[in-house]
């Protein structure tokens, strides 16, 4: 049994304005954050972007990965959105991670408002197969904690991994960076395109700070329920 409650971020994935602010609107009081990512992001543009994160803590999870001085300027520019975390791939190497930092930093003057900066380890939709197809012959694991490694000393604030991570994560680097995890499926789910999958309750035992569900939720008949079922797992595992 996990000490700290686990947190819930429902994902927010249309490209429609409409069905996000109803999912929204539904979810409220139920999850404790929402994401919003490629998808919303690109079909709906940051003003709406904006409007959903009046509402509620807002995770931009735009997943960024480009030559550092363009990952600095981009965060930059996505600054007055607000997110309390954002995300960068962490392939992007240690110069990227440190000006995405360091962008951020001099966007909040350094006050307490500024988002966490995640990195992005192996998606969560990869697995050993998926790893070797792109020329990189080791288990997920050993690549998560490698990357994950890297990136908070070149400055991020936290990861995004798998739930089959946290563990080794947890012995690498210890309880301070904040370690987000996807490809959670409660029983019965639907896997769809992810591959590293442990439910609600085996990611709060393993440490997760934070989980994001997409799919389970928003395909749900009763997105609100479902995603009470999933908090009233979270809080079993936390006693
Ligand atoms: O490794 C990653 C990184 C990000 N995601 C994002 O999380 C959600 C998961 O949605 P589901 O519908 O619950 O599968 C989605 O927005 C992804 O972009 C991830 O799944 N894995």
């Amino acid at each position: 049994m996990s000490s700290t409650r686990t947190r819930l971020i429902a994902a927010l994935d249309t490209a429609s304005y409409e069905e996000a602010t109803q999912w929204a609107t539904q979810l409220e009081g139920k999850v404790d954050a929402i994401k919003l990512g490629l998808e919303f992001t690109y079909a709906c543009g940051l003003d709406a972007v904006r409007a959903l994160g009046e509402h509620q803590k807002l995770f931009l999870d735009l997943k960024l990965h480009d030559i550092p001085n363009t990952v600095a300027s981009g965060l930059k520019a996505l600054a007055p959105l607000r997110p309390f975390l954002t995300t960068i791939h962490a392939l992007g190497g240690p110069e990227m991670i440190a000006r995405a930092r360091a962008a951020l930093e001099e966007s909040f003057e350094g006050g307490p408002d500024r988002p966490k900066l995640l990195a992005v380890t192996v998606l969560t939709s990869m697995n050993e197969q998926s790893l070797a197809e792109v020329g990189i012959n080791d288990t997920p694991l050993d690549e998560v904690v490698r990357l994950g490694k890297m990136a908070i000393q070149a400055g991020a604030d936290g990861l995004v991994c798998s739930a089959h991570e946290l563990v080794a994560l947890r012995d690498a680097l210890g309880n301070k960076p904040e370690l987000i995890v996807p490809g959670i499926r409660p029983a019965g789910s639907a896997l769809d395109d992810q591959k590293r999958v442990m439910s609600p309750t085996q990611a709060a035992e393993a440490g997760a700070d934070w989980i994001v569900v997409g799919r389970p939720i928003t395909r749900a008949d009763d997105p609100a329920a479902a995603a009470q079922a999933i908090q009233d797992e979270l809080q079993a595992a936390s006693q």
